[in-house]
């Protein structure tokens, strides 16, 4: 059975099809990238899976479950979407820790773990209002990984990120994918998408227009 499959997924917002009878079946174990012009649809489509907004049409199945229906958000998923959004009188570590006191998951020194895998263990202690635009991007990241979720939606991952924050990157998804993670990234910059993606899917006009298969 595959992990993450999207039938006829159709989003319309003031008679405009934002999404358009998108079909997908993603497996489990590999790398999707997402490619399109700005308002092609990438991040309502991660929203959906998200289920952060209700599909005009179709439905999306993560491992089995119905979004929307037999869960409301997926369960075991981390994500970034847009730029992540931190308490700025919260260190870095106290940030991850009181998101991480919901699920009660991970202890302390998991958290200091994953600050480091991200390059912010020098700065864990340091309040995230002077934080770097770059710095936050990193901590969004540690945030989504932390739990060590099955599925991973990453929209514009690597903003902000210098060259080191983007090997970062790369280095963790092939870690993570190696580890079995389903990771979707949506991206303008296509050598990162090209380098990490398995698969690489292209939208226009909310809907799917080509999707070619790469082979690592
Ligand atoms: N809340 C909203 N209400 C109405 N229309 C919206 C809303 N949010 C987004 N849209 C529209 O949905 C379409 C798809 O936007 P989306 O953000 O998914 O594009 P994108 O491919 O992620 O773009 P980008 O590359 O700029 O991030 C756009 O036409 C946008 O104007």
């Amino acid at each position: 059975m595959n992990y993450l499959v999207i039938e006829n997924a159709t989003k319309v917002i003031h008679k405009k099809k934002i999404l358009n009878n998108i079909n997908l079946s993603l497996e489990k174990g590999k790398i999707y990238g997402f490619v399109g012009h700005n308002g092609s649809g990438k991040t309502m489509l991660f929203r959906a899976i998200c289920g952060f907004i209700k599909l005009t049409e179709g439905q999306i199945h993560i491992n089995g479950e119905k979004v929307g229906k037999d869960i409301s958000f997926p369960k075991n998923t981390g994500i970034i979407l847009e730029n992540p959004g931190f308490i700025p009188q919260y260190t870095g570590f106290k940030n991850l820790e009181y998101l991480a006191s919901i699920h009660h998951k991970i202890t302390s020194s998991d958290i200091y773990n994953v600050l480091d895998l991200v390059g912010l263990k020098e700065s864990a202690d340091i309040k995230t209002k002077k934080y770097s635009l770059g710095m936050k991007q990193r901590l969004g990241i540690a945030q989504a990984i932390m739990e060590d979720p099955d599925l991973l939606i990453f929209d514009e991952p690597t903003n902000a990120l210098d060259r080191s924050g983007c090997k970062m990157f790369q280095n963790l998804m092939f870690q993570l994918k190696e580890r079995g993670k389903t990771i979707l990234i949506a991206s303008h910059n296509d050598q990162e998408i090209l380098h990490l993606s398995d698969e690489i899917y292209e939208m226009e006009n909310g809907a799917l227009s080509k999707q070619s298969s790469m082979v690592h």
